[in-house]
Protein backbone atom coordinates (compact mmCIF):
# COMPACT_ATOMS: atom_id res chain seq x y z
CA UNK A 1 0.00 0.00 0.00
CA UNK A 2 1.26 3.46 -1.23
CA UNK A 3 1.62 6.04 1.72
CA UNK A 4 -0.70 8.28 2.97
CA UNK A 5 -0.05 11.42 3.82
CA UNK A 6 -1.33 12.45 7.05
CA UNK A 7 0.56 15.64 8.99
CA UNK A 8 -2.50 17.09 10.78
CA UNK A 9 -5.24 15.79 12.93
CA UNK A 10 -8.38 17.54 14.82
CA UNK A 11 -9.74 15.78 17.60
CA UNK A 12 -13.17 17.19 17.81
CA UNK A 13 -14.26 15.65 21.49
CA UNK A 14 -12.91 14.18 24.87
CA UNK A 15 -10.82 11.33 23.94
CA UNK A 16 -8.03 10.45 26.10
CA UNK A 17 -4.50 11.88 26.10
CA UNK A 18 -2.95 8.75 24.70
CA UNK A 19 -4.22 9.26 21.26
CA UNK A 20 -2.97 12.86 20.54
CA UNK A 21 0.80 11.67 22.51
CA UNK A 22 0.82 8.49 19.96
CA UNK A 23 0.39 10.73 16.71
CA UNK A 24 2.36 13.30 18.02
CA UNK A 25 5.32 10.78 18.93
CA UNK A 26 4.90 10.00 14.67
CA UNK A 27 5.02 13.13 13.66
CA UNK A 28 1.28 14.24 13.28
CA UNK A 29 0.64 17.99 14.84
CA UNK A 30 -2.79 17.25 16.46
CA UNK A 31 -5.68 20.04 17.45
CA UNK A 32 -7.96 19.56 19.78
CA UNK A 33 -10.97 21.36 19.69
CA UNK A 34 -14.29 20.41 21.82
CA UNK A 35 -17.65 21.34 21.21
CA UNK A 36 -17.95 23.17 17.88
CA UNK A 37 -21.06 23.73 16.41
CA UNK A 38 -21.39 22.89 12.71
CA UNK A 39 -20.24 26.34 10.95
CA UNK A 40 -17.19 25.90 13.06
CA UNK A 41 -16.72 22.90 12.17
CA UNK A 42 -16.99 23.23 8.56
CA UNK A 43 -14.83 26.34 8.96
CA UNK A 44 -11.89 24.54 10.73
CA UNK A 45 -12.18 20.92 9.17
CA UNK A 46 -10.54 22.46 6.04
CA UNK A 47 -6.90 22.49 7.36
CA UNK A 48 -6.60 18.90 8.60
CA UNK A 49 -5.68 15.55 6.89
CA UNK A 50 -7.38 13.86 9.52
CA UNK A 51 -10.46 13.92 12.31
CA UNK A 52 -10.74 11.66 15.17
CA UNK A 53 -14.22 11.87 17.07
CA UNK A 54 -16.30 10.25 19.47
CA UNK A 55 -20.32 10.24 18.46
CA UNK A 56 -21.33 13.56 19.43
CA UNK A 57 -19.14 15.39 16.39
CA UNK A 58 -21.96 15.13 13.71
CA UNK A 59 -19.56 14.55 10.67
CA UNK A 60 -22.36 14.81 8.14
CA UNK A 61 -21.84 15.57 3.79
CA UNK A 62 -21.88 19.08 4.46
CA UNK A 63 -18.78 18.80 7.05
CA UNK A 64 -17.27 16.17 4.33
CA UNK A 65 -18.15 17.83 1.06
CA UNK A 66 -16.08 20.94 2.90
CA UNK A 67 -13.21 19.08 4.24
CA UNK A 68 -11.12 19.20 1.05
CA UNK A 69 -7.62 17.73 2.52
CA UNK A 70 -9.94 14.85 4.97
CA UNK A 71 -8.46 11.48 4.18
CA UNK A 72 -9.58 9.42 7.30
CA UNK A 73 -11.89 9.96 10.27
CA UNK A 74 -11.36 7.71 13.31
CA UNK A 75 -14.02 7.08 15.52
CA UNK A 76 -12.57 6.34 18.82
CA UNK A 77 -15.25 3.83 19.49
CA UNK A 78 -17.82 1.76 18.17
CA UNK A 79 -20.65 3.41 16.58
CA UNK A 80 -20.29 5.46 13.46
CA UNK A 81 -23.55 6.41 12.96
CA UNK A 82 -22.83 10.19 13.51
CA UNK A 83 -20.21 10.03 10.08
CA UNK A 84 -22.14 9.58 6.78
CA UNK A 85 -19.93 6.81 5.78
CA UNK A 86 -21.30 7.16 1.94
CA UNK A 87 -20.87 10.79 1.84
CA UNK A 88 -17.01 9.85 2.90
CA UNK A 89 -16.91 6.32 0.94
CA UNK A 90 -17.64 8.60 -2.72
CA UNK A 91 -14.86 11.30 -1.49
CA UNK A 92 -12.23 9.24 -0.78
CA UNK A 93 -12.25 9.72 2.80
CA UNK A 94 -11.31 6.13 4.70
CA UNK A 95 -13.62 6.03 8.15
CA UNK A 96 -12.28 3.82 10.68
CA UNK A 97 -13.64 2.48 13.93
CA UNK A 98 -12.39 0.93 17.54
CA UNK A 99 -14.93 -1.69 17.17
CA UNK A 100 -13.93 -3.65 20.65
CA UNK A 101 -12.67 -1.43 22.90
CA UNK A 102 -15.41 -0.43 25.18
CA UNK A 103 -17.65 -3.76 24.78
CA UNK A 104 -16.93 -4.73 28.76
CA UNK A 105 -17.33 -1.18 29.62
CA UNK A 106 -20.84 -0.85 27.91
CA UNK A 107 -21.63 -4.14 28.96
CA UNK A 108 -21.16 -4.03 32.38
CA UNK A 109 -23.02 -0.44 32.14
CA UNK A 110 -26.13 -2.75 30.93
CA UNK A 111 -25.78 -4.90 33.90
CA UNK A 112 -26.04 -1.92 36.22
CA UNK A 113 -29.48 -0.71 34.54
CA UNK A 114 -30.72 -4.15 34.86
CA UNK A 115 -29.61 -4.60 38.38
CA UNK A 116 -31.07 -0.90 38.88
CA UNK A 117 -34.04 -1.63 37.07
CA UNK A 118 -34.41 -4.93 39.30
CA UNK A 119 -34.47 -2.91 43.11
CA UNK A 120 -34.67 0.98 42.28
CA UNK A 121 -31.20 1.79 43.41
CA UNK A 122 -31.28 5.23 41.88
CA UNK A 123 -35.09 6.17 43.47
CA UNK A 124 -34.09 4.67 46.48
CA UNK A 125 -30.74 6.97 46.53
CA UNK A 126 -33.01 9.62 45.17
CA UNK A 127 -35.39 9.19 48.93
CA UNK A 128 -33.03 9.17 50.89
CA UNK A 129 -31.31 12.11 49.40
CA UNK A 130 -34.03 13.77 50.20
CA UNK A 131 -34.31 12.72 53.99
CA UNK A 132 -36.63 9.89 53.31
CA UNK A 133 -36.70 6.17 54.71
CA UNK A 134 -39.26 4.72 52.71
CA UNK A 135 -38.71 1.02 52.41
CA UNK A 136 -42.03 -0.54 51.36
CA UNK A 137 -42.05 2.59 48.31
CA UNK A 138 -38.70 0.42 46.91
CA UNK A 139 -39.95 -3.08 46.71
CA UNK A 140 -38.24 -4.83 44.42
CA UNK A 141 -38.06 -8.57 42.68
CA UNK A 142 -34.73 -10.74 42.29
CA UNK A 143 -33.21 -11.31 38.98
CA UNK A 144 -32.63 -14.82 39.90
CA UNK A 145 -34.87 -17.24 37.90
CA UNK A 146 -36.30 -14.27 35.16
CA UNK A 147 -35.39 -14.23 32.16
CA UNK A 148 -33.43 -11.57 30.01
CA UNK A 149 -33.99 -11.32 26.32
CA UNK A 150 -30.80 -9.93 24.50
CA UNK A 151 -31.01 -9.02 20.79
CA UNK A 152 -28.22 -8.24 19.57
CA UNK A 153 -25.38 -11.12 20.05
CA UNK A 154 -22.24 -9.63 19.09
CA UNK A 155 -19.99 -8.38 21.34
CA UNK A 156 -21.55 -6.53 23.80
CA UNK A 157 -24.80 -9.40 24.10
CA UNK A 158 -22.51 -11.84 24.71
CA UNK A 159 -20.57 -9.93 27.38
CA UNK A 160 -24.02 -9.07 28.79
CA UNK A 161 -25.42 -12.70 28.74
CA UNK A 162 -22.33 -14.09 30.33
CA UNK A 163 -22.74 -11.43 33.36
CA UNK A 164 -26.67 -12.01 34.05
CA UNK A 165 -26.35 -15.88 33.81
CA UNK A 166 -24.17 -15.32 37.17
CA UNK A 167 -26.99 -13.89 38.83
CA UNK A 168 -29.20 -16.85 37.51
CA UNK A 169 -31.30 -15.30 34.43
CA UNK A 170 -32.24 -17.45 31.56
CA UNK A 171 -30.53 -16.12 28.90
CA UNK A 172 -32.57 -16.13 25.52
CA UNK A 173 -31.91 -13.77 22.49
CA UNK A 174 -32.03 -13.43 18.69
CA UNK A 175 -29.41 -12.33 15.98
CA UNK A 176 -29.58 -12.31 12.44
CA UNK A 177 -25.74 -13.56 11.96
CA UNK A 178 -24.60 -15.55 15.24
CA UNK A 179 -25.69 -18.92 14.71
CA UNK A 180 -27.93 -20.63 17.12
CA UNK A 181 -25.12 -23.13 18.08
CA UNK A 182 -21.98 -20.67 18.33
CA UNK A 183 -24.68 -18.20 20.95
CA UNK A 184 -25.86 -21.70 22.65
CA UNK A 185 -22.24 -22.01 23.41
CA UNK A 186 -22.59 -19.20 25.80
CA UNK A 187 -25.76 -20.20 26.96
CA UNK A 188 -28.11 -17.90 24.78
CA UNK A 189 -31.16 -19.62 23.42
CA UNK A 190 -31.90 -18.08 19.97
CA UNK A 191 -35.20 -17.59 18.95
CA UNK A 192 -37.51 -15.57 16.51
CA UNK A 193 -38.27 -12.15 17.64
CA UNK A 194 -42.26 -13.12 17.82
CA UNK A 195 -41.55 -15.92 20.06
CA UNK A 196 -38.83 -13.62 22.15
CA UNK A 197 -40.72 -11.12 23.26
CA UNK A 198 -43.50 -12.54 25.21
CA UNK A 199 -41.17 -14.58 27.00
CA UNK A 200 -38.80 -11.65 28.43
CA UNK A 201 -39.16 -10.49 31.81
CA UNK A 202 -36.05 -7.91 30.71
CA UNK A 203 -35.01 -7.04 27.48
CA UNK A 204 -31.91 -5.66 26.16
CA UNK A 205 -30.67 -4.13 23.25
CA UNK A 206 -27.71 -4.37 21.50
CA UNK A 207 -28.10 -4.01 17.59
CA UNK A 208 -26.77 -0.97 15.31
CA UNK A 209 -29.43 1.73 14.42
CA UNK A 210 -30.26 1.17 10.49
CA UNK A 211 -32.94 0.64 9.04
CA UNK A 212 -34.35 -3.03 10.26
CA UNK A 213 -33.89 -2.16 14.10
CA UNK A 214 -35.44 1.89 14.00
CA UNK A 215 -38.41 1.25 16.34
CA UNK A 216 -37.89 -2.72 17.29
CA UNK A 217 -39.39 -1.77 20.35
CA UNK A 218 -42.57 -0.25 19.31
CA UNK A 219 -46.90 -0.28 19.83
CA UNK A 220 -47.14 -3.69 18.09
CA UNK A 221 -44.39 -5.45 20.32
CA UNK A 222 -44.82 -3.97 23.79
CA UNK A 223 -47.89 -5.70 23.46
CA UNK A 224 -47.00 -8.65 22.75
CA UNK A 225 -44.81 -8.69 25.47
CA UNK A 226 -45.62 -9.50 28.82
CA UNK A 227 -47.48 -6.84 31.01
CA UNK A 228 -44.33 -5.24 32.95
CA UNK A 229 -41.41 -6.07 31.23
CA UNK A 230 -38.75 -3.90 31.62
CA UNK A 231 -36.19 -2.78 28.85
CA UNK A 232 -33.04 -1.29 28.98
CA UNK A 233 -31.04 0.36 25.97
CA UNK A 234 -27.57 1.03 26.28
CA UNK A 235 -26.92 0.97 22.43
CA UNK A 236 -28.89 3.48 20.09
CA UNK A 237 -31.34 6.22 20.65
CA UNK A 238 -34.57 5.04 18.52
CA UNK A 239 -34.30 1.73 18.97
CA UNK A 240 -36.45 1.06 21.52
CA UNK A 241 -39.24 3.77 20.10
CA UNK A 242 -39.23 6.33 22.33
CA UNK A 243 -43.25 7.22 22.35
CA UNK A 244 -44.23 3.98 22.42
CA UNK A 245 -42.24 3.30 25.32
CA UNK A 246 -43.53 6.13 27.29
CA UNK A 247 -47.10 5.31 26.20
CA UNK A 248 -45.73 1.37 27.03
CA UNK A 249 -44.61 2.66 30.61
CA UNK A 250 -48.01 4.68 31.76
CA UNK A 251 -50.09 1.84 30.88
CA UNK A 252 -48.24 -0.53 33.29
CA UNK A 253 -47.27 -2.65 29.96
CA UNK A 254 -43.75 -1.39 30.75
CA UNK A 255 -42.83 -2.00 33.69
CA UNK A 256 -39.58 0.22 33.60
CA UNK A 257 -36.80 1.46 31.63
CA UNK A 258 -32.71 1.96 31.61
CA UNK A 259 -31.35 4.35 28.97
CA UNK A 260 -28.32 5.47 28.92
CA UNK A 261 -28.41 6.40 24.92
CA UNK A 262 -31.81 8.77 23.09
CA UNK A 263 -32.73 9.85 19.71
CA UNK A 264 -31.81 13.54 20.54
CA UNK A 265 -28.88 13.94 22.87
CA UNK A 266 -28.77 15.44 25.15
CA UNK A 267 -32.91 15.10 25.16
CA UNK A 268 -34.87 18.34 25.01
CA UNK A 269 -37.93 16.13 25.38
CA UNK A 270 -37.69 14.93 29.32
CA UNK A 271 -40.93 13.04 29.34
CA UNK A 272 -38.53 9.66 29.43
CA UNK A 273 -35.96 10.94 31.67
CA UNK A 274 -38.59 12.78 34.09
CA UNK A 275 -40.87 9.22 34.48
CA UNK A 276 -40.62 8.00 37.50
CA UNK A 277 -40.03 4.22 36.17
CA UNK A 278 -37.04 5.25 34.01
CA UNK A 279 -33.36 5.09 35.24
CA UNK A 280 -31.06 7.37 32.61
CA UNK A 281 -27.71 8.24 32.09
CA UNK A 282 -26.33 10.84 29.49
CA UNK A 283 -24.71 8.34 27.54
CA UNK A 284 -21.74 6.76 29.53
CA UNK A 285 -21.53 2.78 27.85
CA UNK A 286 -17.92 3.71 27.02
CA UNK A 287 -17.15 6.21 29.85
CA UNK A 288 -14.83 4.37 32.11
CA UNK A 289 -10.84 5.06 32.33
CA UNK A 290 -10.14 1.70 30.45
CA UNK A 291 -12.74 1.89 27.73
CA UNK A 292 -11.23 5.56 26.80
CA UNK A 293 -7.61 4.91 26.63
CA UNK A 294 -8.33 1.45 24.67
CA UNK A 295 -9.74 3.41 21.91
CA UNK A 296 -7.59 6.86 22.27
CA UNK A 297 -4.93 4.20 22.00
CA UNK A 298 -6.09 1.53 19.29
CA UNK A 299 -7.38 4.63 17.11
CA UNK A 300 -3.89 6.61 16.88
CA UNK A 301 -2.40 3.36 16.68
CA UNK A 302 -4.51 2.52 13.20
CA UNK A 303 -3.88 5.87 11.88
CA UNK A 304 -0.22 5.10 12.53
CA UNK A 305 -0.43 2.09 10.85
CA UNK A 306 -1.73 3.18 7.80
CA UNK A 307 0.77 6.26 7.45
CA UNK A 308 3.47 3.45 7.72
CA UNK A 309 1.73 1.60 4.98
CA UNK A 310 0.75 -1.21 7.78
CA UNK A 311 -2.78 -2.66 7.60
CA UNK A 312 -6.04 -0.80 7.63
CA UNK A 313 -7.66 -1.95 10.80
CA UNK A 314 -10.72 -0.87 11.86
CA UNK A 315 -11.60 0.58 8.20
CA UNK A 316 -15.39 0.61 7.79
CA UNK A 317 -14.84 2.43 4.04
CA UNK A 318 -12.69 2.78 1.69
CA UNK A 319 -12.57 4.61 -1.95
CA UNK A 320 -10.72 2.92 -4.78
CA UNK A 321 -9.42 6.10 -4.89
CA UNK A 322 -8.88 7.16 -1.48
CA UNK A 323 -4.97 7.03 -1.77
CA UNK A 324 -4.38 8.24 -5.40
CA UNK A 325 -1.11 6.13 -5.50
CA UNK A 326 -2.38 2.67 -4.26
CA UNK A 327 -1.79 0.02 -6.71
CA UNK A 328 -5.13 -1.21 -8.03
CA UNK A 329 -6.44 -2.71 -10.98
CA UNK A 330 -9.26 -4.75 -12.83
CA UNK A 331 -10.21 -7.91 -13.54
CA UNK A 332 -12.83 -9.38 -15.91
CA UNK A 333 -13.43 -13.07 -14.88
CA UNK A 334 -15.71 -15.31 -17.13
CA UNK A 335 -18.04 -18.36 -15.52
CA UNK A 336 -20.32 -20.25 -16.78
CA UNK A 337 -20.63 -17.52 -20.09
CA UNK A 338 -21.43 -14.66 -17.87
CA UNK A 339 -18.85 -11.98 -17.15
CA UNK A 340 -17.60 -10.86 -13.70
CA UNK A 341 -15.79 -7.42 -13.62
CA UNK A 342 -13.67 -6.84 -9.90
CA UNK A 343 -11.57 -4.00 -8.86
CA UNK A 344 -9.40 -3.40 -5.94
CA UNK A 345 -6.25 -2.97 -4.81
CA UNK A 346 -3.34 -4.46 -2.78
CA UNK A 347 -2.84 -2.98 1.07
CA UNK A 348 0.08 -4.77 3.20
CA UNK A 349 0.59 -7.24 0.86
CA UNK A 350 -3.31 -8.49 1.62
CA UNK A 351 -5.27 -8.15 -1.76
CA UNK A 352 -8.46 -5.80 -1.20
CA UNK A 353 -11.91 -6.26 -3.10
CA UNK A 354 -13.68 -3.11 -3.44
CA UNK A 355 -16.40 -3.78 -6.17
CA UNK A 356 -17.78 -6.27 -8.11
CA UNK A 357 -19.51 -6.45 -11.20
CA UNK A 358 -21.23 -2.64 -9.98
CA UNK A 359 -21.59 -3.51 -6.61
CA UNK A 360 -19.51 -1.02 -4.58
CA UNK A 361 -18.42 -2.77 -0.88
CA UNK A 362 -19.02 -0.62 1.74
CA UNK A 363 -16.46 -2.25 3.66
CA UNK A 364 -13.90 -3.27 1.64
CA UNK A 365 -13.16 -6.98 1.35
CA UNK A 366 -10.00 -8.27 2.21
CA UNK A 367 -9.45 -11.58 0.17
CA UNK A 368 -8.07 -13.91 2.27
CA UNK A 369 -9.43 -16.97 4.10
CA UNK A 370 -12.67 -18.79 2.90
CA UNK A 371 -15.00 -16.67 0.96
CA UNK A 372 -18.65 -17.26 -0.23
CA UNK A 373 -19.98 -14.28 -2.85
CA UNK A 374 -23.61 -13.85 -3.38
CA UNK A 375 -25.55 -12.41 -5.68
CA UNK A 376 -29.16 -11.88 -4.88
CA UNK A 377 -31.96 -8.90 -4.82
CA UNK A 378 -31.43 -6.13 -1.54
CA UNK A 379 -33.91 -8.07 1.22
CA UNK A 380 -33.20 -7.54 4.80
CA UNK A 381 -34.23 -11.37 4.68
CA UNK A 382 -31.02 -11.89 2.57
CA UNK A 383 -28.73 -12.51 5.45
CA UNK A 384 -30.72 -14.46 8.19
CA UNK A 385 -31.79 -16.77 5.73
CA UNK A 386 -28.46 -17.36 4.60
CA UNK A 387 -27.43 -17.80 8.14
CA UNK A 388 -29.91 -20.03 8.73
CA UNK A 389 -28.78 -22.59 5.47
CA UNK A 390 -25.12 -21.57 6.76
CA UNK A 391 -25.13 -22.90 10.29
CA UNK A 392 -27.37 -26.22 8.86
CA UNK A 393 -24.26 -27.30 7.13
CA UNK A 394 -22.09 -26.42 10.29
CA UNK A 395 -20.48 -23.46 8.67
CA UNK A 396 -20.40 -20.20 10.48
CA UNK A 397 -20.46 -16.66 9.01
CA UNK A 398 -17.18 -14.65 10.20
CA UNK A 399 -18.02 -11.68 8.16
CA UNK A 400 -19.94 -9.83 5.98
CA UNK A 401 -19.42 -7.09 3.45
CA UNK A 402 -22.66 -5.53 1.74
CA UNK A 403 -22.68 -3.15 -0.45
CA UNK A 404 -23.21 0.09 -0.70
CA UNK A 405 -25.98 1.00 -3.32
CA UNK A 406 -28.89 -1.24 -2.23
CA UNK A 407 -31.17 -1.36 -5.14
CA UNK A 408 -31.67 -4.42 -7.91
CA UNK A 409 -29.38 -7.96 -8.05
CA UNK A 410 -26.02 -6.97 -5.66
CA UNK A 411 -23.26 -8.57 -4.57
CA UNK A 412 -22.36 -9.30 -1.08
CA UNK A 413 -19.25 -11.05 0.74
CA UNK A 414 -19.40 -13.40 2.95
CA UNK A 415 -16.41 -14.54 5.30
CA UNK A 416 -16.73 -18.44 6.16
CA UNK A 417 -15.18 -19.99 9.18
CA UNK A 418 -15.39 -23.36 6.43
CA UNK A 419 -16.28 -24.01 3.08
CA UNK A 420 -19.70 -25.44 2.13
CA UNK A 421 -19.79 -28.69 1.43
CA UNK A 422 -22.49 -28.11 -1.11
CA UNK A 423 -23.03 -24.70 -2.43
CA UNK A 424 -26.68 -25.91 -3.40
CA UNK A 425 -28.28 -25.67 0.01
CA UNK A 426 -27.70 -21.91 -1.13
CA UNK A 427 -29.20 -22.14 -4.42
CA UNK A 428 -33.02 -21.47 -3.53
CA UNK A 429 -31.71 -18.27 -2.05
CA UNK A 430 -29.83 -16.68 -4.42
CA UNK A 431 -29.08 -15.63 -7.99
CA UNK A 432 -25.30 -16.79 -8.19
CA UNK A 433 -23.12 -18.00 -5.60
CA UNK A 434 -19.22 -18.99 -5.75
CA UNK A 435 -16.91 -19.47 -3.20
CA UNK A 436 -13.16 -19.81 -2.40
CA UNK A 437 -10.49 -19.94 -0.19
CA UNK A 438 -7.33 -17.78 -0.11
O1 LIG B 1 -20.56 3.74 19.84
C1 LIG B 1 -19.87 3.81 20.87
O2 LIG B 1 -18.66 3.51 20.84
C2 LIG B 1 -20.50 4.18 22.17
O3 LIG B 1 -21.84 4.54 22.00
C3 LIG B 1 -19.74 5.24 22.91
O4 LIG B 1 -19.83 6.50 22.33
P1 LIG B 1 -18.90 7.68 22.89
O5 LIG B 1 -17.50 7.42 22.44
O6 LIG B 1 -19.46 8.95 22.32
O7 LIG B 1 -18.99 7.66 24.40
Amino acid sequence: MAPICIKTVLISESVDPRCRAILEENGIRVTEKQNMKKEELIAEIKDYDGLVVRSATKVTADVINAADNLKIIGRAGTGVDNVDVDAATKKGIIVMNTPSGNTISAAELTCALLMSLSRNVPQATMSMKQGNWDRKKFMGAELYGKVLGIVGLGRIGKEVATRMQAFGMRTIGYDPITPPEVSASWGVEQMSLEKLWPQCDYITVHTPLMPSTVGLLNDETFAKCKTGVKVVNCARGGIIDEEALLRALESGQCGGAGLDVFIEEPPKNRSLVNHPNVISCPHLGASTKEAQARCGEDIALQIVDMVNCKNLVGAVSLNPDATGKQPSGNVEAVADGRSYKASGSVQGGVPILLELSGSVFRQPVSLTGNLLFLQASADPQLLPSVAGALASEGVRIESFSAPVDHTGDVWYCVGLSSLLQDLNVLKPLVKNVAQLSI
